[in-house]
C-alpha cells in the first residue's frame, strides 16, 4: 500500500467529491494525530504542532509553504509563539478531498512524524 505521505495530490475541481464519512475515518487512522473538525459547515482536518519558538513555527511554516506550492493545495496556517496549527480543507469543493488526507500525512513527514 502506497502511504498516503507519498502519494501526490490528484485534480480537484469544482463538483469533485467530497471523501465519504466511512472514507474520511478509514483515511483518518493513517494520521492519528490530526482533528476531524467542522467550521462554517464545512469539514477540515486539523492539527496542532509545538515548536521551541517562534522563529522555528515560522520555518516550519515556510517549509509547509515549499510543500503545498510544489503540489498545487494550500493551508491554512496559524503561526503563533512555539506553536503551528495546520487546517487542510478543499476551498474548491467546501469539503474534505482525499488530498487534505495526503497534505496532512506530507505536513507530519516534514517533522518525521
Ligand atoms: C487554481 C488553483 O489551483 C486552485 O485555486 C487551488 C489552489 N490551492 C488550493 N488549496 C486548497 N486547500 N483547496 C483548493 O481548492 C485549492 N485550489
Amino acid at each position: 500500500m502506497t502511504t498516503l505521505s507519498q502519494a501526490s495530490c490528484e485534480a480537484c475541481r469544482i463538483g469533485a467529491p467530497t471523501v465519504s464519512e466511512t472514507e474520511a475515518r478509514e483515511l483518518l487512522t493513517q494520521i492519528p494525530d490530526w482533528s476531524l473538525i467542522e467550521v462554517d459547515g464545512i469539514q477540515q482536518l486539523q492539527r496542532q504542532y509545538k515548536f521551541k519558538n517562534f522563529v522555528a513555527a515560522m520555518a516550519f511554516a515556510n517549509e509547509l509553504a515549499d510543500i503545498a506550492e510544489a503540489e498545487g493545495h494550500h493551508p491554512g496556517i496559524l503561526v503563533e509563539w512555539g506553536k503551528a496549527t495546520v487546517t487542510w480543507w478543499s476551498h474548491s469543493i467546501k469539503g474534505l478531498h482525499r488530498n487534505d488526507f495526503v497534505m496532512a500525512a506530507k505536513t507530519d513527514s516534514l517533522l518525521g512524524k
